[in-house]
């Protein structure tokens, strides 16, 4: 058999033979330039802080979404808002408005840390006795939860709901999420209009007590003031009038956004 294959006469003569092999070559050659140069373009688009910034990631982060994700790129990123008032100002009864109305996911923030206690985790008892004692859990563990909460929902708008309580806790939060939020709103409202109705709240808390509130209304004062100025300077606060009914509270709140669809 071997014999019969090599006296068959041959294919290409040795002038066609050399033609394909630079044809070959040259194709290679070719093929080689336009993914180094495809290669280095994709390189110094992602490396580029501005772009970086724009569309809210890190190169790294990008390399794990493509990875995660083929080829289809990166990711939206989300429109996030946070939502911001002392305990009882209608926070979380104004954003269940604003998922019915708008379609936004719902993050609460309080209520991430509430499942932490019940789920066993390592932070639980650490994350119960400060909520108990009416202070802020450290933001290196509120961080995390938001950022796994945002990672995880595939919606693209996201409301976050009694974050950051601090300076630290914006600045955790920027440092590791990497983005600002696009907006702000705050609900202003007395603080005996907010005791009130945290004490007629009923839902069980173990921090809805005059004692507790009256220690979260001073760290309300002490550490989340400072973070309201700073939104305000840079033109993302909404200050919404926290006093009326809940419906009056959400004629106010309807236009910031109507506005944005
Ligand atoms: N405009 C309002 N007038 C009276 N009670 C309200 C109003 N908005 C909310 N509440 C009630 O006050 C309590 C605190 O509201 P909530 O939305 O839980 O505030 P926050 O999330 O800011 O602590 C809840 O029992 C809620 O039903
Ligand atoms: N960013 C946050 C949010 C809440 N916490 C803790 C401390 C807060 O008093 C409790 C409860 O928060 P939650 O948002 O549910 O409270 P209110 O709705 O404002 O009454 O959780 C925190 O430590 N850091
Ligand atoms: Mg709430």
């Amino acid at each position: 058999m071997w014999r019969r294959v090599v006296s068959l006469p041959p294919l290409l003569s040795s002038s066609n033979s050399r033609r394909l092999n630079q044809v070959i070559q040259h194709s290679q050659f070719v093929l080689l330039r336009f993914l180094s140069v495809k290669f280095w373009r994709d390189s110094v688009t992602l490396f580029n802080p501005q772009v970086q910034v724009a569309y809210g990631f890190n190169a790294s982060q990008v390399f794990s979404t493509q990875a995660e994700e083929g080829v289809s790129g990166a990711r939206r990123k989300p429109f996030v808002t946070f939502v911001l008032g002392g305990p009882g100002s209608g926070k979380g009864t104004q954003c269940t408005r604003i998922v019915n109305t708008f379609g936004f996911t719902h993050l609460n923030v309080g209520d991430l840390l509430r499942k932490e206690i019940y789920s066993d985790s390592e932070n639980g008892s650490m994350i119960l006795d400060t909520i108990k004692e009416g202070k802020i859990v450290s933001s290196e563990v509120t961080v995390k939860l938001i950022k796994n909460s945002i990672e995880a929902n595939e919606n693209s708008r996201i409301l976050v709901d009694g974050f950051p309580r601090s300076e630290e806790n914006r600045i955790a939060y920027e440092r590791v999420v990497g983005v600002e939020p696009d907006i702000v709103l705050f609900f202003d409202c007395p603080k005996e209009e907010m005791v009130k109705r945290v004490l007629n709240r009923n839902e069980g808390r173990i921090d809805d007590n005059i004692d507790t509130v009256k220690e979260r209304l001073t760290m309300f004062s002490e550490l989340n003031l400072p973070v309201i100025k700073h939104y305000s300077k840079k033109g993302k606060l909404h200050k919404i009038d926290g006093t009326g009914t809940e419906d009056e509270i959400f004629e106010r709140v309807l236009p910031i956004f109507a506005a944005l669809r």
